[in-house]
């Protein structure tokens, strides 16, 4: 029990029964749970197989494990932490045939969500300009949240064209990625409920295995995930959740806050626990948490203290531009590395992904080591789909959309017309198209030349089921794949940027390969696509990086880091345009929780920054401060006078436009001069005054889920921003130049080829590579 206040104490203490702590941010929630996991085995003798603890993101996973073998050295690995998904994967894996799915079944990604929908749209005619195919994957995945089968939902929706229409996309769907022994990301947990509903011998035999359960952050949990724990939970009913409803963030995605709110309705011998002394911020952090939080109206009153000191003051600074903005960020972090800061213990968190361009341009400019999480998915990346397309072949996946993604990448001049004849004859066969191009000498109709290129698709997809099979190395498969299939050579010879950075990419996904195999000898394959479908980028966040981070708030949640700096401080940015204009109240509330969860990841220093003007969705908009800043007591800031001013002077100007007449009322906000909030377009720049924010368009509410970034997704990399002229560089033989994923390095030789610069550089932390001077977009050291 070291290291446990009284209260946190108890919330270990308690063993059987529900328990629910319920505490703001950094008042070690998530630590009573990893003592818990420990108290659990040691005191109590718990068996580690019977505990499950559920956490939101694979990284957080990984830390509980980590910190559970910390303490308890030994049998922390047979304790399941996991996220919900990896949870039902593991599940589903062994009993997936009971629903009728296959065991190895493949995942789809939001990208392969994405095809098959579009194909759908196209077979039943649906004018995808009218009825975006974002719109029918949002309602899938909605229908799925709140457990509605493809049935249920065409009850529910037979009342209006739209609705009968996602009806009938959503049963195809549905009956399409059975055809192919898939699911999505939905599925695994749906199918799982599915699963323990129609099996209860099934269930039974997790109910006694799970006998402890803990969930984290389960404010974010939404309908479908709390069916699971429920049932789960229902024979010996030792569920302990954690959370914070200040923190619900992801209602977009279906989260329901009620489930923490109701939790001692639906368990009415639940022991409620209150956490109220934060570990983690200093005094002045703190204050403006709490000053933020409670302007929300629906919340549970709950006041965090510390006995830390107050800290330094919070620094606020209006730039004019993004630009200047992320000029200054990467000069208070230079500030910060001279007096003794590391990189890594400093974040750059902003509202949307967008954001994370400029500021890692200036970074690179700076020559600041950083890393961008969450951004682009590196797996959404079309040529490591394409590889990944191939490996899954390669494992047997009987997957069609994996089969026509490779067959003719490189062009192998096999034509739809011929994969059609290919399918009808899978189809006819109950084969999967795999299969049937073996037998393409078999299919009717078929020319004898065009039927000799699909066989010798499939011979070669079978050599390299051959080298596993003989137990060649993952890696060395993989170089060979990339070799006999053409694929490498075609982008090579491609001699573009673009198809440089795919090579890049592929290269990067070897690494992985490499990594992978040197961590689990015994696995294979399967084990290795398993894995991928599954990561997320906070899973590879290392401290042995010594990188800054950026992510985006949403990412952040959970996390902890000495020095802070949000950026994009400005109405319209954060809180989001769509939000300032929604009907829902609910809209800015979450975001001011969005906020609080911000300013409550810093332990010593928060930087929060807003900038006068902007590029948004192609026009640069003029903003005001962020209301969330003025929410913050000026007191709390360095230049105290500065932000009383700004008060006063928004003051006087609302009631100014208010007495000439403009300005809506709006519907929230009051403090300070924040009554009047008359700029909704009009003081955009441009001629598409406002039209991009928060217009009342049924899908504004996707577009709201595209830009947030799918928060458990993937690797992007801190991609080179960097412009260099083409041509002579400037740089040459022996000097030191800086490369973007490669670091530092000496020139060694500079020939002058056909069609650009030929550099050959030594780096210091990779040896010697040869690249084009116009690709390599080398930087001189000065
Ligand atoms: N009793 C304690 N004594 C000292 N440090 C503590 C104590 N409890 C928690 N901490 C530290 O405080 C910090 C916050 O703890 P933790 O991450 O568990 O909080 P949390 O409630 O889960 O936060 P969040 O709501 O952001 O997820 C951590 O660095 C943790 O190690
Ligand atoms: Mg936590």
């Amino acid at each position: 029990m070291a290291g446990l206040n009284d209260m946190q104490e108890q919330a270990c203490e308690h063993v059987d029964g529900p328990l629910l702590i319920l505490a703001g941010a950094g008042s070690g929630k998530t630590r009573v749970i990893t003592h818990r996991v420990a108290y659990l085995m040691e005191h109590e003798g718990v068996n580690p197989l019977n505990i499950l603890a559920i956490t939101f993101t694979n990284k957080a996973a990984r830390e509980m494990r980590e910190r559970v073998d910390l303490i308890v050295g030994d049998g922390a690995d047979r304790v399941w932490v996991s996220t919900f998904h990896s949870l039902c994967v593991r599940i589903l894996r062994r009993y997936a045939d009971k629903i009728g799915y296959g065991k190895n079944f493949d995942i789809y990604d939001s990208d392969d969500q994405k095809s098959t929908v579009k194909s759908i749209l196209k077979d039943f005619q649906i004018d995808p300009k009218r009825y975006p195919e974002k719109m029918f994957m949002a309602e899938i995945s909605k229908a799925k949240e709140k457990y509605l089968s493809p049935d249920e939902f065409a009850k529910k929706n037979a009342a209006d064209y739209a609705g009968t229409k996602a009806a009938e996309v959503y049963t195809e769907y549905q009956s399409r990625l059975k055809k192919n022994n898939a699911m999505d990301f939905d599925d695994l947990i749906y199918k799982t409920v599915e699963l323990f509903e129609h099996n209860p011998d099934v269930l039974d035999t997790y109910q006694n295995r799970f006998r402890y359960i803990m969930v984290d952050e389960y404010q974010d949990t939404n309908h479908i995930q709390f069916l699971l724990v429920k049932m789960l939970a229902r024979k010996y009913r030792n569920l302990c959740v954690v959370g914070d409803d200040d923190q619900s963030i992801y209602k977009f995605r279906g989260a329901n806050i009620t489930n923490i709110l109701n939790f001692e309705k639906e368990y009415e011998d639940a022991k409620v626990i209150k956490l109220e002394q934060n570990y983690r911020s200093c005094g002045n952090i703190l204050a403006a948490a709490n000053a933020v939080i409670q302007h929300n109206a629906g919340r549970k009153d709950k006041a965090l203290w510390t006995d830390k000191d107050a800290g330094e003051k919070i620094s606020f600074e209006q730039c004019d531009s993004e630009y200047a903005e992320g000029d200054m960020v990467a000069s208070r972090i230079k500030t910060l590395v001279r007096q003794g800061v590391d990189y890594r213990d400093i974040a750059i968190l902003y509202r949307t992904n967008a954001q994370s361009r400029v500021l890692g341009e200036k970074m690179v400019y700076a020559n600041i080591p950083y890393r961008v999480y969450g951004g682009t998915n590196f797996y959404a990346r079309k040529e490591i789909k394409d590889v990944l397309a191939y490996l899954k072949v390669i494992n047997n996946s009987t997957d069609n959309l994996y089969f026509r993604r490779v067959v003719n990448v490189p062009k192998r001049g096999i034509g739809e017309a011929s994969l059609s004849k290919v399918e009808s004859f899978a189809d006819a066969y109950g084969l999967s198209m795999m299969d049937a191009a073996a037998r393409a000498d078999e299919i009717p109709g078929m020319a004898a030349k065009t039927s000799a290129k699909i066989r010798q698709f499939a011979e070669l997809i079978t050599s390299f089921r051959d080298m596993l099979a003989d137990g060649e190395s993952l890696d060395s498969v993989y170089d060979r794949i990339l070799e006999d299939t053409g694929y490498e050579s075609e982008l090579i010879a491609e001699h573009t940027e673009e198809a440089m950075t795919r090579l890049e990419n592929i290269d990067e996904l070897r690494n992985k390969v490499v990594e992978f195999t040197e961590d689990n000898e015994e696995a294979g394959l399967s084990e290795f696509l398993e894995e991928i479908a599954l990561v997320s980028d906070l899973d590879a966040m290392s401290e042995d990086d010594n990188q800054v981070k950026l992510m985006t708030l949403h990412s952040a949640k959970g996390l902890e880091f000495p020095y802070v700096f949000i950026c994009g401080m400005e109405d319209r940015v954060f809180p989001s345009g769509i939000a300032l204009n929604s009907d829902d109240p609910d809209a800015l509330e979450e975001e001011r929780r969005l906020c609080y969860v911000g300013i409550t990841r810093a332990m010593k220093k928060l930087y929060l920054s807003a900038a006068k003007e902007r590029m948004m969705h192609g026009n640069r908009v003029y903003s005001d401060v962020s209301r969330f800043i003025r929410e913050i007591p000026p007191m709390l800031f360095e230049h105290e006078a500065d932000m009383k001013n700004m008060a006063k002077r928004r003051e006087s100007e609302s009631v100014d436009r208010y007495n000439r007449g403009e300005g809506r009322r709006d519907a929230y906000g009051s403090s300070y001069g924040d009554t009047y909030a008359g700029y909704s377009g009009g003081r955009t720049a441009g001629a598409a005054s406002g039209r991009s924010y928060g217009q009342k368009n049924p899908y504004s509410s996707y577009a709201k889920q595209q830009s947030y970034g799918q928060p458990s997704s993937q690797p992007s990399f801190g991609k080179a921003f960097v412009v260099n002229s083409v041509g002579k560089p400037d740089y040459a033989v022996g000097d030191r130049v800086r490369h973007i994923k490669f670091g530092p390095g000496t020139v060694e030789a500079l020939e002058k080829g056909d069609k650009d610069y030929e550099v050959t550089v030594n780096f210091d932390r990779c040896g010697v590579r040869k690249m084009f001077a116009s690709f390599a977009k080398l930087k001189k050291c000065e």
